[in-house]
């Protein structure tokens, strides 16, 4: 598999927006970390998911891989190319060969504006000609499951599934390999959240998409990707292949997340873990560990050093996780596998 993006220790810093709350909680620096010293990288074809509780840097880090957001430190490699700290002219050849999918598709499409229009405004917007302006709407539409009526509507004659494969239909113009797709699914019924992510699945598929999911729906990333990464304050904690993730969580963060998560699968349904406590502020950090007052399973060493994001080889690639004492691997059928772990 050819690798499409390489992302190298990656950090975003915003100046916070607020002085006197940075008064209050005691922070000289008026600055936060959104995103702090995030590496992975995807490869052609994948589906890669980041999930996390509101605040935890999902978009500021896909904002900082289009070049929406500059980074404060690392590297961000496109296609072989570096393309850290590149300006909106310099980005604009990237912006044609990945695209982001913006929350609240419906809130972000011009009301004035037919389906032609705007699936079809990223060619003019990137001075691309197009000879046959229906033709390529018709060609999008149809990607994304609609007939070739729907480029004559105009948004509020859409329902939410319909406003959101238009979404994906804008996206694919100008046939981009990466897609980042903020929360794709979020405000739709179940059964059409599940149309969606066929839609997306399927276009991966024939397209050989890439795409990198936001989501904090759990159900989704199951679905859907291939490998996931977990983030708390602007940190990866857990990254893996997903079913090995979901399977067997090592971070206790992890093991919280997935048991908040309501799945029709009585086998698989574990005792929901309540985490003690708010999620800290980016502006006053816990010490050591940052999950570490929230941990059901903290011990003085937490408090005191950060871990390291260990790496571990399992059959379906590789696992990271950055915890003391992560969870146990020693579940039924777990020694069979690792024992067949190509490691
Ligand atoms: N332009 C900005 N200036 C200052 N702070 C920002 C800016 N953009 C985001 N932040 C802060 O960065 C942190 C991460 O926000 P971000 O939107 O990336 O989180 P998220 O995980 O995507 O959350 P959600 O799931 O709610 O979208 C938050 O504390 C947010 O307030």
């Amino acid at each position: 598999m050819t690798q499409l993006l390489e992302i190298e220790n990656l950090s975003v810093r915003f100046r916070t927006t607020s002085p006197l709350r940075a008064l209050m909680e005691r922070n000289p620096d008026p600055f936060i970390d959104a995103v702090c010293d995030v590496s992975f990288s995807l490869q052609e074809g994948e589906t890669y998911a980041l999930v996390g509780e509101s605040g935890s840097g999902k978009t500021t880090l896909a904002r900082a891989i289009i070049g929406l957001n500059p980074a404060s430190s690392g590297s961000i490699r496109f296609e072989g190319e570096e393309i850290t700290g590149w300006n909106d002219r310099q980005m604009a050849p990237v912006r044609r060969r990945m695209s982001m999918m913006f929350q609240d598709p419906v809130g972000s499409l011009s009301p004035r504006q037919t389906v032609r229009n705007l699936i079809t405004e990223p060619y003019r917007i990137h001075d691309v000609p197009l000879k046959n302006v229906d033709a390529e709407a018709h060609r999008l539409l149809e990607l994304v499951g609609l007939a070739p009526e729907f480029a004559d509507r105009y948004p509020h004659q859409l329902s939410g599934g319909q406003a959101r494969r238009v979404g994906v239909a804008r996206a694919l113009a100008l046939n981009p390999r990466l897609i980042l797709a903020d929360e794709p699914t979020a405000g739709l019924d179940v059964s059409v959240q599940g149309e969606i992510l066929n839609v997306l699945a399927r276009l991966q598929r024939e397209l050989n998409l890439t795409i990198l999911i936001i989501t904090h729906n759990l159900n989704v990333v199951r679905h859907i990707s291939d490998r996931m990464a977990i983030m708390y304050l602007g940190r990866f904690v857990e990254t893996g292949p997903t079913q090995r993730i979901f399977d067997r969580p090592r971070h206790p963060y992890t093991e919280a997340l997935l048991s908040a998560n309501p799945t029709p699968d009585p086998e698989s349904r574990s005792a929901r873990i309540v985490l003690s406590g708010e999620i800290p502020s980016l502006m006053n950090r816990p010490s050591g560990c940052e999950f570490h007052p929230r941990c059901p399973y903290a011990r003085d060493l937490c408090a005191a050093q950060t871990p390291e994001l260990a790496a571990e080889k399992v059959a379906s690639g590789v696992r990271r996780y950055s915890c003391h004492f992560p969870l146990e691997e020693a579940r039924p059928g777990s020694q069979a596998e690792e024992l067949a772990d190509p490691s």
